[in-house]
């Protein structure tokens, strides 16, 4: 009886927010394709009237050629306090100020009312990258992803972080459940709930934010932090978990983790020496000593097979390849490749 009166309260609330959305110019379809701790997230079509009204949707969706739109709903009315007034506008300016890079999910438009707050945004409809890596671990029968497929889909969530670095906003949970995937196979940087601005290069945050296995040990250590440092580590975990199909770090309690950390890091299967010795130098225990973005995007195993070549030219020619230079930065804005479809992606946890 109870379950019955539940499926009746969700239905009428289903409705209420097929009808918000129409009188905002978006069909809600009953697809629901993700939820999180206070939202639940749907497909959803720009209607005509609003790729009217919208240049900033219109533009985005002609180039994709759908009108579809993730549309993530949030109830206000019920999260707690604190999540409605600090981590919700913490998202929504995190998302207008990253606005508009490839490689980071776009809002394209907010309404809200006494009850909910609607975002709409752009779709990424081939699921995250933790789904992306077990599914390829399972049709290869081996962790992890092929090197050259992991350096693909790294240069773009490098190309992400560097730009919301860019524009002052630290991320602050980059893991693999937060990078999605669009239909053509493009990165998508989202879940900016707990992301920071900061105006100064220099300034430091002390909140404990982000998943253990991915949080930098000062934070592990309730230290004052520099949140762009502590997205390098995190990359660093990405990284690892892309290629070894494993964590580098086991370890649910945040104390405890401290101790694993320290006990260093090992590779239970063959990477290549780049890799490894780019791992590294994001997995520096100490912040300042990590490898910066743009060390990085320059790092020899980022770039493809034909630029070794070109590296060796640039040594012949004394020039220092790992330097930042014009010809290491044009690609932290070049649109990466699509990767190829790999089907249906598979729920599941990294080992
Ligand atoms: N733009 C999008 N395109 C496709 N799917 C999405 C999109 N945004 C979110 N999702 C799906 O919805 C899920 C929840 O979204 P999101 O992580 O933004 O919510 P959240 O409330 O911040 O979640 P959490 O409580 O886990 O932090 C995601 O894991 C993803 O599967």
């Amino acid at each position: 009886m109870r379950s019955c009166s539940k499926r009746e309260a969700d239905r009428k609330t289903f409705m209420e927010q097929v009808q918000e959305s129409k009188e905002n110019g978006y069909l809600l379809s009953s697809r629901k394709i993700g939820s999180g701790a206070f939202s639940k997230v749907y497909l959803g079509y720009a209607t005509q009237e609003k790729l009217r009204q919208n240049y900033k949707l219109a533009s985005d969706l002609r180039s994709k050629r759908h009108s579809m739109v993730a549309i993530k709903i949030i109830s206000t009315a019920k999260a707690p306090l604190e999540y409605s007034r600090k981590f919700l506008p913490r998202e929504i300016h995190s998302l207008n100020a990253t606005y508009k890079h490839i490689n980071v999910v776009q809002l394209y438009e907010m309404y809200r009312n006494s009850k909910r707050t609607y975002l709409v945004l752009e779709l990424a409809s081939r699921g995250d990258l933790l789904e992306h890596i077990n599914a390829t671990s399972d049709r290869r029968e081996c962790p992890g992803l092929e090197e050259e497929e992991a350096r693909r889909l790294f240069r773009q969530i490098v190309s992400a972080v560097a730009h919301c670095h860019n524009v002052g906003i630290v991320h602050r949970d980059l893991k693999c459940e937060n990078i999605l995937l669009d239909e053509r196979g493009f990165i998508k940087l989202t879940d900016f709930g707990f992301a920071n601005r900061y105006s100064l290069k220099s300034s430091l945050m002390n909140t404990f934010c982000g998943s253990v296995a991915y949080t930098a040990p000062e934070i592990l250590m309730c230290k004052k932090y520099n949140g762009e440092l502590a997205d390098l580590w995190s990359l660093g975990v990405i990284l690892y978990a892309m290629v070894t199909g494993k964590l580098p770090f086991k370890e649910r309690q945040p104390h405890k983790m401290l101790h694993v950390i320290k006990q260093g890091l090992s590779f239970r299967q063959p990477i290549s020496p780049e890799c490894q010795d780019l791992i590294q130098g994001l997995l520096q225990l100490k912040p300042g000593a990590r490898l910066g973005l743009q060390q990085v995007a320059t790092h020899r195993w980022m770039l493809p097979a034909t630029s070794a070549i070109f590296q060796q030219a640039l040594k012949a020619a004394g020039r220092d390849p790992e330097k930042p230079s014009a010809e290491g930065t044009w690609w932290l804005h070049a649109h990466p490749a699509p990767v190829p479809s790999t089907g249906s992606p598979q729920l599941g946890v990294l080992g």
